[in-house]
């Protein structure tokens, strides 16, 4: 499986702000590009943090790429996918409508009554390591069920983990005209951070969009 890891951020290196709510940091170009590499995607994904935070829907804005998608034996939108080791994703959350399937993997330790709850409200629930969502493992049953590209939103914990598991095959940041600011302020890769053996990345392209930068490594 292919995973593909895209996030905005401002000037200053963050996500969101300190009361990490939704930011736009990409301008009109940027969300036209993101809403490409979605229809380009299997499957979307992101950690619950950022389901609580913002709310998603990861669906297309494009209709004609919808319909372009159908057109080629797909599903309209791609998949949806939350890691969210204990469900905390709430049973009304947009990312649980029906606009397209939605897979949350979560740990052993996930409460039963939820799981059933989240089966109840449509999404197939993936169980995968003991306290927290082992993502090697969860990824595999997610290839097998044919998700072949993987594309990651965020937020930074989530980020973090699939570079720490050696999991990321190219990330794109497009870099904002913002100074958001703030030591608790998310970042793109946040977690416990690497102090070793960092993860390097081979710059494949940069391309003024909108007011800023993106830019795209592959990660060898
Ligand atoms: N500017 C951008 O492109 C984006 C910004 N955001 C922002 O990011 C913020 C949310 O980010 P975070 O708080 O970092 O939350 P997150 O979205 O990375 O979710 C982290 C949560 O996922 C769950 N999880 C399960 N298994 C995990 C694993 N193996 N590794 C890591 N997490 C695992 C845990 O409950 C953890 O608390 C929000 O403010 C949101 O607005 C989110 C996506 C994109
Ligand atoms: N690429 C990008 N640029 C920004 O400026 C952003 N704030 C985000 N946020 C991500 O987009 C998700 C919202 O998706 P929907 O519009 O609801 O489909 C949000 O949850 C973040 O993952 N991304």
């Amino acid at each position: 499986m292919r995973v593909v890891v895209n996030a905005a951020m401002s000037a200053d290196g963050k996500i969101s702000s300190r009361e990490r709510t939704q930011i736009a940091i990409s301008g009109p170009e940027d969300f036209d590009r993101v809403d490409e590499l979605r229809a380009a995607s299997d499957a979307v994904m992101v950690g619950v943090g950022t389901v609580l935070a913002d709310d998603p829907s990861l669906t297309l804005d494009s209709e004609q790429r919808r319909t372009d998608r159908v057109g080629n034996g797909d599903p309209s939108n791609p998949a949806r996918v939350i890691a969210d080791s204990r469900i905390r994703t709430p049973p009304d959350a947009t990312i649980l409508d029906d606009a397209a399937p939605t897979y949350l993997l979560v740990s052993e330790a996930a409460p039963t009554d939820f799981m059933e709850e989240m089966e109840d409200a449509g999404a197939t629930v993936i169980a995968a390591g003991d306290d927290r969502v082992d993502l090697p493992s969860a990824f595999e049953q997610l290839e097998a069920d044919g998700i072949d590209q993987l594309m990651v939103e965020g937020g930074g914990e989530l980020i973090f983990s699939l570079f720490a598991a050696d999991l990321v095959d190219e990330c794109s940041v497009f870099v904002g005209p913002k100074i958001i600011g703030g030591r608790d302020a998310p970042t793109l890769a946040d977690g416990d951070g690497f102090t070793e053996d960092f993860p390097a990345l081979s710059l494949k392209a940069v391309e003024r969009l909108d007011e800023g930068v993106l830019l795209q490594w592959d990660v060898p």
